[in-house]
């Protein structure tokens, strides 16, 4: 599928005004995703932002597992240190998280919980290592039920520094990649 639809509201949208405005939205606790959100931002010309959290997760790995399995099971709603001035200016948001424990982390949950996205696009992009996007989607639709959603992309956490040309055709899908650049000279694989 190829979410034909969506990207003609997208491609529409772009062509009703001047420019789309994109911010890119991002969780990343080991870096992965943050190497495809600044992947997205390149190619976007889009606003990179980080999700963060007054509290950190344990660097070491079994104690996060832990932490965040406690999360899940009382549905919690982590703080979050990092606030968007000014969402209210932007058309598209760019949404990225790592795959835990089957869909997105809490604090994305807080994050999707504190805006009004009512007449924006929300597009999920994830790194995972296995899962793909697990029940990702369907819980960010049940979050914004008043958000227009698009296809989300999936890579394996491994290959986010590798993943320019799937990102560029998901983008491509959703009319945000530039006709003026050149995939050839800025792709690297
Ligand atoms: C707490 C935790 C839970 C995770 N749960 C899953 C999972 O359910 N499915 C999966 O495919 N990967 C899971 N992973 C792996 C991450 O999704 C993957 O390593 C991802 O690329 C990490 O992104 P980051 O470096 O941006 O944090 C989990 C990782 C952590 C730390």
């Amino acid at each position: 599928s190829c979410g034909k639809k969506e990207s003609e509201d997208a491609a529409g949208m772009q062509a009703e005004k001047e420019s789309v405005k994109v911010l890119v939205a991002f969780f990343s606790y080991g870096g992965n995703t943050r190497k495809l959100a600044e992947t997205a931002a390149q190619y976007t010309g889009g606003d990179l932002f980080r999700i963060e959290t007054e509290k950190s997760y344990s660097e070491d790995y079994d104690k996060c597992l832990e932490e965040t399995a406690r999360e899940m099971e009382e549905n919690a709603r982590p703080v979050l240190s990092s606030h968007v001035e000014n969402m209210e200016a932007y058309d598209v948001v760019l949404l990225g998280y790592p795959i835990w424990w089957g869909s997105m982390p809490m604090a994305v949950n807080t994050f999707l919980e504190e805006y009004d996205f009512e007449g924006k696009i929300i597009a999920p992009f994830c790194t995972h290592g296995g899962s793909g996007l697990g029940s990702s989607e369907q819980d960010l639709k049940k979050l914004c039920p008043d958000a227009e959603t698009f296809e989300g992309l999936a890579v394996y956490g491994s290959r986010a520094d590798q993943a320019g040309e799937e990102m560029a055709d998901w983008l491509e899908g959703l009319g945000l990649y530039g006709e003026d650049q050149d995939r050839e000279e800025e792709i690297q694989d």
